[in-house]
């Protein structure tokens, strides 16, 4: 069992990262100081991987946070489950503009010296280890430190790690959001995310907000809401590894399960049941055949693509709880065809899945029932590419009427470095394309 290093980058990656792992504390029964609390649950060995462990026996998270405005400290002194040596921050924020992060005017005086910090910290994060497999980085595509903190730290670790593996969990914008400069970086983010992250988990604000509404019933739902949903969501990614699962238990499963090459790293994960907590009457059972049929309806997905259009490339089902495994496997044979669940042809990994017996935990504040049957699905669909789509149109109209072009002038990014990166966004939606496109049979090796 390897460990994996998480890090969270801005306002939104650091909400994200806490939840995460408060998440993870109920799991192993650990305590807000970082002490084991036996009367929580039986322990697995296996879940202290994820914390290092000191000489009185407390356990603290394999952590870092990163933020250019100084009041993460404020928020993160008053959890002592941390190191605070592991928090570092600048004197201000980015205020939405990622082209600040990366100009060197202020990159040589505040990016640098953040992310040589950054990279000084997880030095010693990783002698600590004894054998750490890479990286989790949570943050947003659309914020001006989540977008270039991550882009300039995700280049650094691929010189430095080249051989550990960089995965991201990257909080897409709302469509409805109209910061000025938003569509400009999260370009570039996606750019760099295409370059040198292993795996995004992607997950948009949309996409959460419409699950909050339809489905947990939250008239208004906050941003509280939709970081619980990913939280619940990493703890599903992570809970083979942590508890000696049966499949995807490291991140290089992930890569060999769900990445069949390099750019087409994006995945999308979906969740079942979500029973709100405020119905009067208890959960549902679900059978073993309805949570794998509810698990690939579109309503589930935590990103807005329209997976029924798309083809999957991979996909890997994640059983949490209490389940047969035979009736799993029927289950698992019937969906696709019940549900049209189409794969490319080109690609042997197909639907796979494990099973997990602990029941997933759910936060104090929670918004859903502690269920007994869980499943996760995370998966690699071409739909993925409408993101793409949509990042490319925020732009062109951005670009076309010329808004905030001083901005991003004046810290170095003229035409040439947008349209550069225009260029790469357009290669991967017709990568998307080009999967989507069934092999001759002229052009299968034997
Ligand atoms: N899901 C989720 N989205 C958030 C949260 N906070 C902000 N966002 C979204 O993230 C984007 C802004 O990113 P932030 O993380 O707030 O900004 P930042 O990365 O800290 O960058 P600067 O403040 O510009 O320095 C917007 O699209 C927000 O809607 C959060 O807690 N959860």
């Amino acid at each position: 069992m390897k460990e994996i290093i998480s890090v969270s980058i801005g306002n939104a990656g650091t909400n994200v990262g806490l939840d995460y792992w408060e998440l993870l504390c109920l799991e192993a029964g650990i305590d807000s100081q970082g002490k084991f609390n036996s009367l929580q649950q039986n322990l697995e060995p296996g879940n202290y991987k994820f914390f290092s462990e000191t000489s009185t026996q407390t356990y603290t998270p394999r952590a870092l946070f990163i933020d250019t405005d100084p009041q993460i400290f404020s928020i993160l002194n008053t959890k002592p489950l941390f190191y605070p040596t592991y928090t570092i921050s600048g004197t201000t924020s980015l205020r939405g503009n990622y082209a600040k992060g990366f100009s060197s005017k202020y990159y040589n005086n505040e990016s640098i010296s953040l992310i040589d910090a950054s990279l000084e910290s997880l030095r010693n994060i990783a002698e600590n280890s004894d054998n750490f497999e890479g990286f989790i980085i949570t943050h947003s595509v659309a914020g001006g430190t989540g977008s270039s903190l991550t882009s300039i730290l995700l280049n650094k670790l691929s010189e430095e790690y080249p051989k550990k593996i960089r995965t991201t969990v990257s909080v897409m914008p709302s469509e409805n959001n109209n910061e000025l400069l938003e569509p400009y970086n999260v370009m570039h983010c996606m750019n760099n995310l295409i370059e040198n992250a292993d795996a995004t988990f992607s997950y948009d604000n949309d996409a959460l907000n419409d699950i909050c509404r339809n489905t947990l019933g939250i008239e208004n739902p906050e941003f509280e809401s939709y970081n619980h949903l990913i939280a619940h969501s990493m703890s599903s990614i992570t809970c083979s590894m942590r508890n000696d699962g049966s499949l995807n238990t490291n991140l290089s499963d992930y890569m060999n399960n769900l990445v069949p090459y390099p750019p087409i790293h994006f995945l999308i994960t979906s969740q079942f049941p979500l029973w709100p907590l405020e119905k009067t009457y208890s959960p549902i059972q679900y059978n073993g055949f309805e949570v794998v049929f509810e698990v690939f309806n579109t309503n589930y997905f935590m990103t807005k693509c329209e997976t029924s259009f798309g083809k999957y490339m991979a996909a890997s089902l994640q059983c949490r709880g209490d389940y047969v495994p035979k009736d799993i496997c029927c289950a698992m044979s019937n969906v696709k065809i019940r549900r049209r669940i189409e794969f490319v042809d080109w690609c042997p990994t197909g639907l796979k899945c494990g099973i997990d017996y602990k029941i997933p935990e759910i936060f104090p504040k929670s918004e859903v029932f502690k269920i007994k049957k869980h499943i996760f699905l995370c998966c690699n669909n071409s739909a993925i590419s409408d993101i793409f789509n949509r990042v490319l149109y925020k732009f062109d109209v951005a670009y076309a009427n010329k808004v905030c072009l001083d901005k991003l002038g004046q810290e170095g990014f003229d035409d040439e470095i947008l349209i550069k990166d225009r260029e790469r966004i357009n290669m991967q939606i017709n990568d998307y394309e080009e999967a989507l496109k069934e092999v001759e049979d002229d052009e299968i090796e034997v």
